[in-house]
């Protein structure tokens, strides 16, 4: 049982009204922190299987759209959304929904990489006992899996037992990642994934993103603007908890409608 109990709908096999072609839809959200009205009354559909780039300056509400989509700001209190975000029909703002199922099909992976101080086997392992009773021989099978799509099984495959915190930056977010797919989501949300990466392992977790969208929706807050016009296929532009515009990349970046999109893809602020 969650924290908020069993919501019968929010279940593995409830997958209904949500337009087909929609993982996530968020409507009319505002959220605030106490008195701090951090989002206002954003509406913005994320398609399946698609990257979205979320992008704006500093303290423009991305991370806090990020945390409300899987419920995350739940663990503090104080802070509050109203309006609605639908998910499999259903709307994850509403009480009742099991958080911890929710978070399992809505997954995040964090700017900083945190491996948990485990075996590297263990990360992968840990989510999947939580929510399945697999053999030990099917875990094995699924940790390998996991460690393949993020092209790590290779790197790793002889030294599974050994402690996740001795691998380098790079190859713990690839670690992060593979957790995070291992329970099978649908929709990965990442912020700022690549921050704190050397150019080559950032390059690596691009790729990785290209591949992975053929199976997940992917929702990313980025500051890089190169990365946002690599690897999203929509891009959404923030500013003081506003959001200002969404469009495809391609348009975004070359003829965006507002002025202040323009300023801020070309370096004016930020
Ligand atoms: N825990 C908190 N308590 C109070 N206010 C907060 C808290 N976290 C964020 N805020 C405020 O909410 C607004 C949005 O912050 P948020 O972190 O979502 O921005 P961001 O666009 O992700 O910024 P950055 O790019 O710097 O990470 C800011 O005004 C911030 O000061």
């Amino acid at each position: 049982m969650s924290e908020h109990g069993v919501n019968s709908t929010l279940s593995e096999g409830a997958k209904t009204a949500t337009a087909p072609e929609l993982a996530l839809q968020v409507k009319n959200l505002d959220f605030y922190y106490g008195k701090t009205h951090a989002l206002h009354n954003i509406s913005l559909d994320f398609p399946l299987r698609s990257v979205t780039g979320m992008i704006g300056p500093s303290g423009c509400g991305k991370s806090t759209l990020l945390r409300v989509l899987n419920r995350m700001y739940d663990l503090y209190p104080g802070q509050k959304a109203t309006g609605e975000v639908i998910f499999d029909g259903q709307n994850i703002l509403a009480p009742g929904v099991d958080l911890n199922l929710l978070r399992s099909r809505i997954g995040m992976v964090f700017q900083k990489p945190t491996p948990f101080p485990m075996s590297i086997y263990d990360n992968i392992a840990f989510g999947i006992r939580l929510h399945e009773r697999v053999s030990s021989s099917e875990m094995d099978g699924r940790v390998e899996d996991a460690l393949r799509r993020v092209a790590l099984w290779s790197e790793v495959k002889d030294r599974l037992k050994s402690n996740a915190t001795a691998m380098s930056g790079g190859q713990q977010q690839r670690l992060c990642i593979a957790r995070t797919i291992a329970t099978h989501p649908e929709v990965i949300l990442l912020d700022e994934p690549t921050s704190a990466l050397d150019p080559v392992s950032t390059a690596r977790i691009e790729e990785l993103l290209d591949e992975l969208k053929a199976e997940f929706t992917i929702i990313m807050v980025t500051h890089n603007m190169q990365q946002a016009a690599r690897c999203a296929d929509q891009v959404a532009f923030f500013y003081l908890g506003d959001l200002v515009e969404i469009d495809n990349t391609d348009r975004m970046f070359t003829t965006p409608r507002e002025r202040r999109t323009q300023d801020y893809i070309t370096g004016r602020f930020g």
